[in-house]
């Protein structure tokens, strides 16, 4: 793994996720996430199988129309879901039909029903203008995504060339000789040789496939990157190689990245900060140090614990935490959000647990 360096991220937001809901039918697969990635940094996602990652890496590129909740870049709305307008409608309606049934009349009803009414025509002014941007298609070739296997679902009659320069010509090009220059430049940028544009993708061994899967994507010249666990299928070896690799391209090319991954040391070196996600929910969020040295959410905790060190003493009482919502939160009264425990330390806690993080961070 690439030895941690504090690149310089600038403090301009690239890009906000804003209460984003993606849900499939009762599956919330992503409920109320938001963060922020600045430009020039590396955000891990992380968080186990199911929790999400992929779908909120999915909606960030407009593969879905969200349910809920605003994706900005560079300032600029690509994403919006109507679903909290429209349950903003149902909640007027059904409070105003709640004050109708319980008797009220005259002034005072006549009143509710304008409030009513005001409420309804905002919301619909806002879902017309979410639907107007979820349109627009514009800033998606700055954002690139990368997977497990890139070339997997490709066409494996397709060349190197034709996989790298598909986008290229999808967006218009048509200069063959510009196409080419350009497929040779990323494949010498990501560490393969222009011979090799004329190959096959069945004829290069897994780290190579995902050198060019990188290759397809900064082919786009994109400002972020979005990695969906484009390590875990390599063995380790070959994963620090294509780690170091997108940090490399990183400082090259001024890249944004967010790293999705189930595994938090595969991201603890090359993230500034990271996010856990647990559930379609994200429980905390920290700088990448901040995070290993005080984790506060039980579950963050409970991932940490997984991870083995090459330390024989410390392996054998290491004890693997499990986490138990159940046992570890009573939210029946005492209702959760995302709060900041301290500066961007960020936890999903209810009153109490806030107050008992804050008193853990005062005597660290
Ligand atoms: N298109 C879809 N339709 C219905 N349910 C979906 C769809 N995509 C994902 N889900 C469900 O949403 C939840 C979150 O899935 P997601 O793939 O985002 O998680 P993940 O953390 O990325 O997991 P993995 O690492 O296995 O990809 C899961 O319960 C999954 O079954």
């Amino acid at each position: 793994m690439p030895e941690k360096k504090n690149v310089a991220s600038s403090q301009e937001t690239l890009l906000k996720v804003e209460h984003l809901c993606q849900y499939f039918k009762e599956n919330k697969a992503v409920d109320d996430v938001s963060f922020e990635v600045k430009k020039g940094e590396v955000f891990g996602l992380v968080g186990e199988s199911g929790c999400g990652k992929t779908t909120t890496g999915r909606s960030i590129i407009k593969l879905y129309n969200i349910t809920s909740g605003n994706v900005y870049f560079k300032g600029e709305r690509i994403a919006a879901g109507t679903g909290s307008y429209k349950w903003e409608i149902e909640k007027a309606k059904k409070a105003y039909t709640a004050l109708k049934k319980s008797g009220v009349s005259g002034e005072k009803l006549k009143d509710a029903k304008k409030k009513r009414d005001e409420v309804i025509a905002e919301q619909k002014k806002q879902i017309r203008l979410a639907q107007e941007d979820q349109k627009r298609r514009r800033a998606v070739t700055d954002i690139q995504m990368i997977f497990q296997d890139p070339i997997a679902s490709i066409d494996p009659r397709m060349t190197v060339r034709q996989i790298i320069a598909e986008g290229l010509v999808i967006r218009g090009e048509k200069d063959q000789k510009k196409i080419d220059e350009e497929v040779y430049r990323v494949l010498e940028l990501v560490g393969l040789v222009r011979e090799h544009a004329g190959r096959y993708p069945h004829e290069f061994s897994g780290g190579q496939r995902q050198r060019i899967g990188v290759a397809r994507a900064v082919v786009m010249n994109p400002e972020l990157i979005i990695a969906d666990e484009p390590v875990s299928a390599l063995d380790v070896s070959i994963q620090a190689q294509v780690i170091n690799l997108l940090d490399d391209l990183r400082h090259k090319m001024g890249l944004t990245i967010l790293f999705i991954a189930h595994d938090l040391s595969v991201v603890k070196y090359f993230s500034d900060r990271i996010g856990v996600m647990y559930y379609g929910k994200m429980v905390e969020l920290a700088d990448s140090d901040e995070l290993f040295k005080h984790p506060l959410h039980p579950y963050t905790r409970s991932l940490l614990s997984a991870i083995p060190l090459p330390d024989p003493h410390y392996e054998k009482q290491r004890q693997r935490i499990t986490y138990v919502p159940l046992k570890e939160h009573d939210y029946t009264v005492d209702k959760p959000s995302f709060r900041e425990v301290a500066p961007g330390h960020f936890v999903h806690c209810n009153d109490a647990e806030f107050a008992r993080y804050k008193e853990q961070m005062k005597g660290n």
